[in-house]
């Protein structure tokens, strides 16, 4: 049995605790150093740089007329897709879909804000979105599904998506399976920090996008921020995390089934089960080996490699009042409350960006499927943003409408605030200047 990292959080000092907070991205300067010159290669060397890093990096053999995949590929994707895993996506997409088409903004809302003078807010698409589709430690036409379906709904122009190549070329057929069920037809053989590039600044095949979304591994976190000034790089979404709160009232057991989904992404990701009871301790502990005899070796090692690291474990708690504590501190990407009555922790609870409740709630059904979006913020940004939505394929502008019946009284108070703040523009535009142009 591996040694999994175990802390009892009342006997922590500061600084150890203050470790628990620590995500594989919390320190990128090494991805971003080695991200940096591969951006450069793509700016500067276009289709040329992106076959290269294909071929160094996903050891894929491809040439620029193969960056993007063909509609015969599509074609092929379907013939190589059971039936079953059809049925999956076509039944994610169908709920990911009704839950986005609820989230919607009105195109516009006006308000009359006095008499005569309206003030409002209109939605409109932005123009062009590119998807990051992650693959080398897992294929995820889940995630396909959960940017392609959101911005369809949001009714963007112009959707790619940035997928890395398998050896032989070619992109996973489920993934081209989702992306044409949900209405994206363009797809890029194209990973990591290189993707992010082509898409900020564009090469002889690929156009650039406005903005990229989509999680990825440190390697796409990491150039993300460094092209920040150049593409609007979406919500931070890196390596997968999950907080496990179990309460007195269930099966330790069940604890640690649900500890492994996100333990199992990758040895990058975080897991914690979250308890003030021993007893679920030590039947999650004790349970453990028969679930990881259930799991392949690659899943294995990675769940290992997290529970028994300095991101992964058992927080043991002195109380429930300190597990909420522990779980506010660290807002978490996924949270998923074990207890036969979750809905009385949920109020307790107000950083983590996705909370599943209950015992037939687990990450699993979140990250395939129930509606909600999976693609959510890592490494503590849950403080100050939420999961993928409608509204990051959007933009904003306000819209503004004043009468010549409520004229006079804004102007007044306009002429006030411009005079106070030495524009003097600002101030005959709503002077009696104006309205010798208005009165004819
Ligand atoms: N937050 C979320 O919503 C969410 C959802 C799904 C997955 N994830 C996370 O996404 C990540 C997926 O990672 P992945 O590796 O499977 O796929 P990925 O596509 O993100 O990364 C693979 C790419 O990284 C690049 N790369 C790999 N090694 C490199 C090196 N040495 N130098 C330069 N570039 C290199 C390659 O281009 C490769 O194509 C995982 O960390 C997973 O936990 C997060
Ligand atoms: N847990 C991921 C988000 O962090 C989503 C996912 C897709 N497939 C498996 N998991
Ligand atoms: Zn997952």
């Amino acid at each position: 049995m591996p040694n999994v990292s175990f802390h009892a959080l009342s006997q922590l000092d500061v600084a150890s605790r203050a470790a628990l907070m620590r995500r594989s991205e919390t320190d990128l300067s090494g991805f971003m150093e080695k991200a940096a010159p591969i951006i450069e290669a793509v700016r500067t060397e276009g289709d040329a740089a992106l076959v290269r890093f294909a071929r160094d990096l996903d050891k894929a053999d491809l040439d620029a007329a193969r960056l993007k995949v063909s509609p015969a590929e599509f074609d092929a994707a379907f013939g190589m897709v059971d039936e079953d895993v059809v049925a999956a996506i076509r039944f994610g997409i169908d709920n990911i879909r009704r839950f986005h088409e609820e989230q919607k903004p009105e195109a516009m809302w006006l308000k009359e804000m006095r008499p005569g003078a309206y003030a409002g807010d209109r939605f409109t698409p932005i123009r062009s979105v590119a998807l990051y589709v992650p693959r080398g430690k897992g294929a995820f036409p889940s995630v396909t599904m959960m940017t392609a379906v959101p911005a369809v709904v949001a009714g963007v122009p112009e959707l790619a998506i940035m997928t890395p190549p398998a050896a032989d070329g070619s992109v996973d057929a489920a993934t081209l399976v989702a992306a044409r069920l949900a209405g994206v037809e363009t797809v890029y053989k194209c990973g990591g920090a290189q993707a992010v590039a082509a898409v900020a600044y564009g090469t002889e095949t690929i156009r650039p996008a406005l903005k990229i979304v989509g999680p990825g591994s440190p390697w796409v976190v990491a150039a993300k921020r460094l092209l920040a000034g150049v593409i609007d790089p979406g919500l931070p979404a890196g390596p997968s995390e999950a907080i496990i709160l179990a309460d007195d009232s269930v099966h330790g057991g069940l604890a640690a089934l649900d500890l492994l989904i996100e333990a199992e992404h990758g040895p990058d990701s975080s897991a914690y089960l979250v308890t003030h009871s021993r007893r679920v301790t030590e039947e999650a502990l004790a349970a453990l080996p028969e679930h990881w005899a259930r799991m392949t070796d690659q899943r294995v090692a990675f769940s290992t490699a997290v529970l028994t690291g300095a991101c992964g474990g058992i927080v043991l708690t002195a109380s429930i009042e300190e597990s909420y504590r522990f779980i506010n501190d660290y807002a978490p990407e996924h949270l998923e409350i074990l207890s036969t009555d979750p809905f009385a922790h949920l109020g307790h609870i107000t950083e983590a960006a996705e909370i599943l409740m209950g015992p037939h709630t687990p990450v699993s059904i979140g990250n395939f499927g129930l509606g909600p979006n999976a693609v959510l913020p890592t490494s503590r940004w849950a403080r100050t943003c939420g999961p993928l939505s409608v509204t990051d394929f959007v933009k904003r502008s306000s819209i503004g409408y004043v009468t010549a019946t409520a004229y006079p009284e804004f102007a007044r108070h306009a002429r006030t605030l411009a005079r106070y703040e030495g524009f003097s523009s600002h101030e005959h535009a709503v002077s009696d200047v104006r309205d010798r142009y208005l009165v004819r």
